[in-house]
């Protein structure tokens, strides 16, 4: 059993100030190197098919964004590939780990359609087919960067990182529109920030936080407890880009987001682990990017340094379940 002392979640942590070195925020630098790219912040929106479509893809990448396209609509794969790179853009995609992927991987190659981002996207990650997927892509690509997951356990990292993953997702049930913990009794729903610093010892490559992020604050916690870069879903769900419909109720502007293993993601009531909820209209998403930057460059702040690596050695302290006394941002 998992020493039970060590198991918090974001909730439960507050980061202890140090003493400031810049005499504003704006020169607090949030950029982050996966890959050998930099960018501008170390937030990825999920690869959700309600939270990224080829738009929002070509939108983040313009701006210096880090992005992974989802998996959903796999046909439009090669052309989106061949359109980002036509416009000099880094093109980022997500497979499968089922026949046709090791297909579609041959066929990138024989095509020398070579993406930078390969992320590997299934639910239990910790799996032979995700190993063998990742020395598949290795042997067809081998240029391309592969992210894989998602994991639950040092164990799992250690595996993926042999098998030759360049980083691994961490997060199995955080998620906003998960159910993987109700319906199986598994995951790191409840303790994904311990479950990251678990994960995080024992990597020896970047390490993605994924899921259960639901304040700007998180994404530094993320950062202090080992993430190079964090995945999140419900926090960019419902802004003006954002894919799914829009309804107004009692006068209000809600925005569908729904699981990627969510009935209606499947088109069938199968091994379903994911459910669909409305989220408020949110506004532009190049606005929550903005007050992102501006929140993690104060953290960087508070962490008494100018850069991001400032916040990885961070004094924090254990605070059960009490930090928001009942506060909301909004
Ligand atoms: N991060 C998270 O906590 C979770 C994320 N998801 C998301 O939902 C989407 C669908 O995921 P997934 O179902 O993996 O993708 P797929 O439906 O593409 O399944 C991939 C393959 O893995 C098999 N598979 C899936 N889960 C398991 C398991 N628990 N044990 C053994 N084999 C398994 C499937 O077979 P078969 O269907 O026959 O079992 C299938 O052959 C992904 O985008 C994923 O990220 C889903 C759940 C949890
Ligand atoms: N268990 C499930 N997890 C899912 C599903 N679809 C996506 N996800 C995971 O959630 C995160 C986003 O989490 P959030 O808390 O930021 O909203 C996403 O990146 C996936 O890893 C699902 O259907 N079931």
């Amino acid at each position: 059993m998992y020493n039970m002392e060590n198991v918090f979640d974001y909730e439960d942590i507050q980061l202890i100030p140090a003493k400031c070195m810049v005499s504003s925020r704006s020169q607090c630098d949030t950029t982050v190197t996966l890959g050998g790219n930099t960018f501008k912040l170390p937030v990825v929106p999920a690869n959700m098919q309600t939270i990224i479509d080829e738009k929002i893809a070509t939108f983040l990448a313009e701006h210096g964004y880090f992005y992974i396209m989802h998996r959903f609509e796999p046909e439009k794969r090669i052309d989106f590939i061949k359109d980002m790179h036509a416009r000099d853009l880094i093109a980022s995609i997500s497979v499968g780990v089922k026949g046709e992927e090791y297909d579609f991987v041959k066929q990138l190659a024989e095509a020398q359609l070579i993406p930078e981002y390969i992320t590997i996207d299934i639910a239990h990650g910790h799996s032979d087919a995700v190993i063998k997927m990742i020395r598949h892509i290795k042997q067809y690509l081998p240029a391309s960067f592969v992210i894989a997951g998602n994991v639950g356990t040092p164990e799992a990292v250690r595996e993926l990182e042999n098998a030759g993953a360049d980083a691994t997702k961490v997060g199995i049930g955080p998620g906003k529109v998960c159910i993987t913990k109700i319906k199986t009794g598994f995951g790191t729903g409840g303790w994904q920030l311990a479950a990251l610093r678990w994960c995080a010892k024992a990597a020896t490559k970047p390490i993605i936080a994924d899921g259960g992020i639901r304040t700007h604050g998180d994404i530094a916690k993320s950062i202090r407890f080992g993430a190079s870069m964090v995945m999140i879903g419900s926090l960019f769900a419902g802004h003006e880009e954002s894919p799914g419909v829009t309804i107004e109720k009692d006068g209000k502007l809600l925005k569908e987001y729904f699981g990627s293993a969510s009935e209606f993601q499947k088109g069938e009531k199968k091994n379903v682990e994911g459910k669909k909820m409305l989220v408020e209209h949110k506004g532009s998403l190049a606005d929550t990017l903005n007050e992102m930057q501006q929140d993690l460059q104060s953290s960087i702040s508070y962490a008494g340094g100018n850069k991001l690596d400032a916040i990885r050695t961070v004094d924090y302290v254990v605070v059960k379940n009490s930090i928001f006394n009942g506060d909301k941002v909004y």
